[in-house]
């Protein structure tokens, strides 16, 4: 399974081409809908979230409610558009005022400038359409398609906020079923409510400020079977393709699967899970540390992984920088901008790793269709308690 996505930020859509699903998979709209309007909420977010109500549009692929093994092609519109045809248009330009509509002050932490010069662009708008992180709502469309494939073998994700600038949730350990509802009625989607208050009243204080804030995510997921990725090669390592993944969102800098950076001041001791075994179990561990991942491959236990989103690029108190025309100093150009977005972008890791362990059990498991799917999930589970 692969998926490819196109589109730019105040174009008319976004598109993703998902390929290698089984057919006969159920695919619910609103299942994937739901997922949108999770990515879209949050406290810290910019005014463009007020302009769209994201849906998505199914054009190829599924039919009469389940996939039928061939591409599935989904689309999400911008509403945003309708303000910016004139600009955004693929037709040539016929305005006399194109140098001022120029954009050409590269925000720092941005992909302006070195996309400008990669590219040879003189308008930096041909680089930040496409770097915006409003890519991410047709990644999580694609990632609500892959959830409801996982879902056929009882895998579940959910997600929260572990820190947002210098506000650490306190560790708090709860089911995940538990998790999703507190983290869903939360808008910084925090499980520790005294640091959730403390959150939202700092990015409003960054936000007043014109400065923006960064922060840190944390995913678990549930049900995935003892041995998804390999040992053998190294793209095939389910650690590093989840890292990838993760590195892969827009403004993510840092990512830790398990106890992650912790170890390194611990002794082997304090960092390897003890394995035990059990009639009932079979093989299992006595602690997580390793976040579900050991040698690349699953080991069955809670798959574990959080990652770091930087601030913010685009600050209304901007920083230094320099006119790419003229050479001048300049303060960098303000675009309409979230102060926060790693209450949103929460979702966008759970849609990323939603994904490769969907890609991975497709590579595991035969999956042209999905009762033999099935099947084979179940043979290989049959296998493993013969162990
Ligand atoms: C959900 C989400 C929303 C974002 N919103 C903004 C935004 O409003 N303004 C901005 O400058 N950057 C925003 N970003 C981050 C930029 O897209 C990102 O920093 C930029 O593409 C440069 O890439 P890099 O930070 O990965 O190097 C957002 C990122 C995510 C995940
Ligand atoms: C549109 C989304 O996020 C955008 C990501 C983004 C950026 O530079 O990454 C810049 C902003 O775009 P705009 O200038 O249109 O307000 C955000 O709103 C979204 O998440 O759907």
């Amino acid at each position: 399974m692969r998926y490819l996505t196109a589109g730019e930020s105040h174009g008319p859509q976004l598109t993703a081409i998902i390929e290698g699903l089984p057919s006969n998979v159920p695919i619910s709209i609103d299942k994937i809908n739901e997922q949108l309007r999770r990515r879209q909420k949050g406290h810290g977010r910019g005014r463009r979230m007020q302009i769209e109500t994201d849906q998505v549009k199914i054009v190829s692929g599924v039919r009469h409610g389940f996939t039928t093994g061939a591409p599935v092609c989904l689309v999400v519109e911008n509403k945003d558009w309708t303000h910016w045809q004139h600009i955004m248009g693929p037709e040539p330009w016929d305005g006399e005022d194109e140098v001022k509509r120029q954009v050409t002050r590269p925000r720092p932490g941005h992909a302006d400038l070195n996309g400008a010069l990669k590219y040879n662009q003189q308008d930096m708008r041909n680089i930040l359409e496409r770097s915006s992180a409003r890519e991410t709502a047709v990644r999580v469309a694609v990632g609500a398609v892959a959830r409801q494939l996982l879902e056929q073998f009882e895998i579940d994700l959910g997600s929260h906020v572990k820190r947002i600038g210098e506000v650490e949730a306190k560790e708090v350990s709860v089911p995940l079923s538990e998790l999703k509802q507190i983290t869903e009625d939360s808008p910084v989607r925090c499980l520790d409510s005294e640091a959730a208050q403390k959150m939202m009243d700092l990015i409003d204080k960054a936000k007043e400020d014109g400065d923006s804030l960064g922060g840190i995510v944390e995913v678990i997921a549930e049900g995935v079977p003892i041995g998804l990725g390999s040992h053998v090669q190294w793209d095939r390592k389910l650690d590093g393709r989840l890292a990838q993944a993760v590195m892969s969102i827009q403004a993510f800098k840092g990512v830790e699967i398990g106890i992650g950076f912790e170890a390194a001041a611990k002794p082997g001791s304090q960092v390897h899970d003890e394995i035990i075994w059990t009639e009932e179990t079979g093989f299992s561990r006595r602690t997580n540390r390793a976040g579900g991942l050991e040698g690349g491959m699953t080991t069955g236990m809670p798959i574990v992984v959080r990652g770091v989103m930087k601030p913010i690029p685009t600050l209304y108190k901007p920083l230094q920088s320099v006119d790419l025309q003229t050479k001048e100093p300049f303060t960098a150009s303000i675009e309409r901008s979230d102060s926060c977005a790693v209450p949103a972008a929460a979702v966008v890791v759970e849609t990323v790793v939603a994904i490769e362990l969907a890609r991975a059990m497709c590579e595991t498991f035969h999956s042209d269709n999905l009762e033999q799917m099935k099947q084979s999930v179940q043979q290989y589970k049959e296998y493993l308690e013969s162990r």
